[in-house]
Order: structure tokens, then sequence, then C-alpha cells
């Protein structure tokens, strides 16, 4: 039977100790007032220090102060709201996830790990329990963690990991604007000693967690509200620029043609074919004695989100195409197995079409495992969160893997890191049809606060 798929809770309704209206009712209406703050008109869009995001950072800002937090931001666009722990010099509780989008985004995906974090605390401060939190407690909502601005990720978490390199401020976006630019023009400027300023010190952390949607099908079917993250695959993004001979579309002959179109699209149904049938294509030269294809071919995946070419127009041969290529995997040597017979195979193709081909390689995060000790604190939280609100539950919480990536992954290199997933809609994410059921919120926000509860 699946839990709260709407009708189990009616009884719930009126019970006190719910706080269904902080929990639920209130988090449920900042999460529509949040997926409303856009820079796009018609669609949800909120990228690195656009002017949505800085109205983003107000809003959660004054949400944390409404908990009783001090709040600040930082010089990478991270909002803080931190509660003291009532022993002095305790390692803090890190909560947080990211404020950024991605393009035509849904309004869940990110914004609730801050908003159901935000909602917990609420709880403890109105019921003057906040004060009594043995250890400090910090939510944090990170400026980038999708990257679709510059294609690097994790911006703002890995300034609070410390594993942000200064040389990140020369990435520019497709106009060929940095990061240092757009800081600038926030009278913003991050130099060695900014960067040793943002980073935390591990000492100073007891452990990060984060509340995000599955963004997959998993917890739907097997109708579990909320499950706890196994572990987080890696990712690989690359940026393939392939050159050609620019010509006249009506008198250049197909043989005398080296076309960057025809070329990429022999080589995106390339990349397809190696990532659904991996066994096929990698060589067992030693190369693959690390890993299993089997395994590596049951969550490898990749895709060409973007493509774009010059001069685009419909009667020019183009000069040139570029597109993205995202390629993820559990198994971080066998994404690298991939990416290393994909690349092999794209200069061959190149080469027969006499086109040439760069491979930028934009961004890597490798798999991480969540922390087995964490992981259970989380499952007991869920679990009694399923049990405030329903009574007895006689199945395990879910552990699952994901698929997506997530701050956590930068937050994995400062502490250790645990993730609660919230169950979505289809499993549909990256897109407006990203829904999550009003007392699924509420069961995420009581799931923190029964965590929280766990350091009174
Ligand atoms: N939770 C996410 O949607 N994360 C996304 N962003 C990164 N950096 O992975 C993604 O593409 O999976
Ligand atoms: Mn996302
Ligand atoms: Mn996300």
């Amino acid at each position: 039977a699946s839990i709260f798929s709407g009708n189990g809770t009616e009884n719930a309704e009126n019970r006190s100790d719910l706080f269904s209206e902080i929990l639920r009712d209130e988090a449920v209406e900042r999460l529509y007032e949040l997926g409303k703050v856009s820079d796009a008109s018609g669609y949800l869009e909120r990228t690195f220090f656009s002017p949505a995001s800085l109205r983003a950072i107000n809003l959660i800002r004054r949400w944390m102060e409404d908990a009783g937090l001090n709040t600040w931001v930082d010089q990478m666009g991270n909002v803080h709201g931190q509660v003291e722990g009532s022993i002095a010099n305790a390692e803090a509780l890190l909560i947080g996830s990211h404020l950024d989008t991605v393009v035509d985004a849904g309004m869940f995906d990110g914004s609730l790990g801050i908003i159901s974090a935000i909602s917990a605390l609420k709880v403890l401060y109105i019921n003057g329990k906040l004060g009594k939190l043995k250890r400090p407690v910090e939510v944090i909502a990170f400026s980038d963690e999708e990257g679709v601005r510059f294609q690097t990720t994790f911006l703002g978490s890995a300034s609070v990991a410390g594993i942000l390199p200064i040389t990140a401020m020369q990435i520019s976006d497709k106009r060929g604007v940095t990061i240092e630019d757009i800081l600038k023009e926030n009278s913003l400027e991050i130099t060695e000693g900014t960067l040793l300023q943002l980073k935390y010190d591990p000492r100073s952390v007891w452990g990060y967690v984060e509340v995000h949607i599955e963004q997959g099908p998993v917890l739907e079917r097997i109708g579990f509200p909320l499950g706890v993250v196994k572990g987080i695959a890696g990712q690989t993004r690359l940026k393939v620029k392939v050159r050609g001979s620019q010509g006249h579309a009506g008198t250049v002959p197909m043989s005398m043609r080296q076309d960057p179109m025809a070329a990429a699209a022999e080589l995106i149904v390339l990349l397809e074919s190696l990532c659904k049938h991996p066994e096929e294509h990698l060589s067992y030269d030693g190369h693959c004695s690390s890993f299993n294809v089997k395994s590596l071919a049951s969550s490898l995946v990749c895709t060409v989100g973007e493509i774009s070419t010059w001069p685009s127009a419909s009667n020019v041969i183009p000069g040139e195409v570029t597109y993205t290529v995202d390629i993820r995997a559990i198994d971080d040597s066998g994404r690298e197995a991939v990416i290393y017979e994909l690349s092999n195979r794209m200069y061959q193709i190149c080469e027969s079409r006499s086109v040439s081909c760069i491979i930028e390689r934009k961004h890597d995060a490798g798999s991480v495992v969540c922390d087995p000790e964490l992981s259970t604190q989380l499952k007991s939280a869920a679990y009694s969160a399923f049990k405030r609100m329903v009574g007895e539950i006689h199945d395990e919480v879910p552990m699952l893997m994901s698929g997506a990536g997530h701050d956590a992954m930068a937050m994995s290199r400062l502490t250790k890191v645990g993730m609660l997933f919230v169950r979505c809609r289809g499993g549909i994410s990256h897109s407006p049809e990203e829904h999550v059921l009003d007392d699924d919120v509420w069961a995420a926000g009581l799931a923190i606060l029964s965590f929280l509860e766990s350091f009174l």
C-alpha cells in the first residue's frame, strides 16, 4: 500500500505535534512563491548571480530570519542561516541545497531542500527549542549547483568545501563573460584570500545533510514518500567543437564537403550507442579490468543537451558545430573508460570526414558514497516521520542511488554527507511538470525535524 497517496493522513491533520501549517502549508506556499522568482517570463530560470537569483537570495534570507536564524550572504552568493549550539565549539551540522535552477525548471529541485530545512528549524524556534540544540545548525542555500551558465557546477558548495580553484574565476560563459566579471558587477572580488575565508574548517563541521527530490521513479513505484541515498553517480561534462569548411549549400558537391553538422550527428549517435551497449564498444585491453562492464551498463547515461552552429543559416554549410556531453556512471573507472573509448572513436570519425574535433573537459565530479552512520540516522528520522503521520509502518525506509548530482558531492570533500530523497510525480524533473505532493513536503519537513530533535 502506498503511504500518503494523499488520503492516509486525514486524521493526522489536526494533530498539533505534526505542525502541518508550517511543515506543509507554509512550506508549499513558499515553494510556489520561490518558483515564481525567474529571469524569464513564462518559465523558471535562475542562474548564478542573475537578477532573479539576487531576489531569491533576499527571499530565502527573510525566511531564515523568520525562523530565528542569524543570516549572511557570502561572496559566492551562498545564503547562510545559523543558530549557535548550546555546547560551545561543538561541530556544526550543515543542511543545504541549491537556489539556482536549470532552464524551464521545476520549482522543487534545490528549493525543497532549502525550504523544508528552514521550516523544520522554524518549528523548533516557535516552540522555544532552537537554543536547546546542542550543536550549531546552519542552513546553506548554495548559489550554483546546476552549472547552467558556466558548465562547471557546485560553484557555491565548492567554495564552502574549499575545493574551488581561483582559476575558476576566469571561466567564461557563451558570451565570453567570466565569473570574475559577474562578481565585479555585484561589487565582489574573489581572491585567494577570500577563497580561504569561504572555506569551512573540517574540524568545525559535524556533517552535511541534503534533502532533495528523487528526480527518478523509484519512490513513487514502491509507494514511499521518502528514501535515503546510498551514493551519488560521478559525472563528466564535455564541450565538443567540430570544425569543417563553411560553404554554399547549393554549389559544393556532397563528395567534396567537410560538413561539421553531419559529423556531429554521427558522433552523437556513436555516443548514444556506446552508452546503451558499452559491452560492445569497450575493448578488453586490460583497461577494463578494474570495473565490471555489466554493472557499468546499468548506471551509464549520456546526454547531449545543448547544440549550436555557426553561422546557422539554412543555405550555408556550417563552419562549426558545438555541443555539450553529459556522461554519468556509478563507477568512476567505467566512466573514464567510456570517455577514453569515445574520444578515440570521435577523432577517427572526424579524421575520416576531414573535419577537426576539439574535446574540452568542462567538469568532473567523482561518485560519492554517503556516510553509512549518518544514513542510518536519516533512515530512523524518516521512519519516525511516517510513524507520527500514519502510525505503524511495516516496511523498511528504502535506500537508493542518485543518478543526479548534488551539492553533497562537493560537501563530501569537507565532511561526511547524507541525503534524504523525496518522491516526485513520475520521477519527472528538470521540467515544469516536476511535482511533489503536499503531504510529501510535510513528510520531508517532519523527517528533518525528527533528525534535528536528536541534537536537542
Ligand atoms: N539534482 C540535480 O538536478 N543536479 C544536477 N546538477 C549537477 N551538477 O549534477 C544534475 O544535472 O543532476
Ligand atoms: Mn537539477
Ligand atoms: Mn538539484
